[in-house]
């Protein structure tokens, strides 16, 4: 299947269990691959037939500061949710990375994939 993907998505929220995480954003950075045919889109070079990566990363970046959270795994799976409900998209692929979260660790985070029932 052909792939869309967003990578390196900087989102600056309020997320993490701990009080001063409720006090101040931290930066997350997400990849998202999705399951896109790209034939339609190929052949009229029409926006209307890709999915348009542009509107994508901002309703994710929306969703992400439209309130807090505590987990990254909360994250993951609205944002998967939205990709599959809002976009038409049949799989998709989420992953977070909250590189300030652990002081000896380059980066840490989660992945996901969900398809659409
Ligand atoms: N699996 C997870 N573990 C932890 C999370 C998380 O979101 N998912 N969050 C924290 C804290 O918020 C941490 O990031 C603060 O440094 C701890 N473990």
């Amino acid at each position: 299947m052909d792939k869309v993907f967003v990578k390196g998505l900087r989102v600056d929220a309020y997320i993490g269990v701990y009080d001063w995480e409720h006090e101040q954003t931290q930066p997350l950075f997400l990849d998202l691959t999705m399951a896109w045919d790209q034939t339609a889109a190929g052949g009229s070079d029409a926006l209307s037939d890709a999915l348009d990566y542009d509107t994508l990363s901002k309703a994710v970046v929306a969703l992400i500061q439209a309130r807090p959270r505590q987990l990254i795994e909360t994250v993951a799976a609205e944002v998967a949710q939205l990709i599959l409900t809002e976009f038409n998209v049949a799989s998709v692929t989420v992953r977070v990375e909250k590189p300030q979260a652990v002081a000896a660790a380059n980066t840490v985070g989660v992945e996901i994939t969900r398809s659409r029932a």
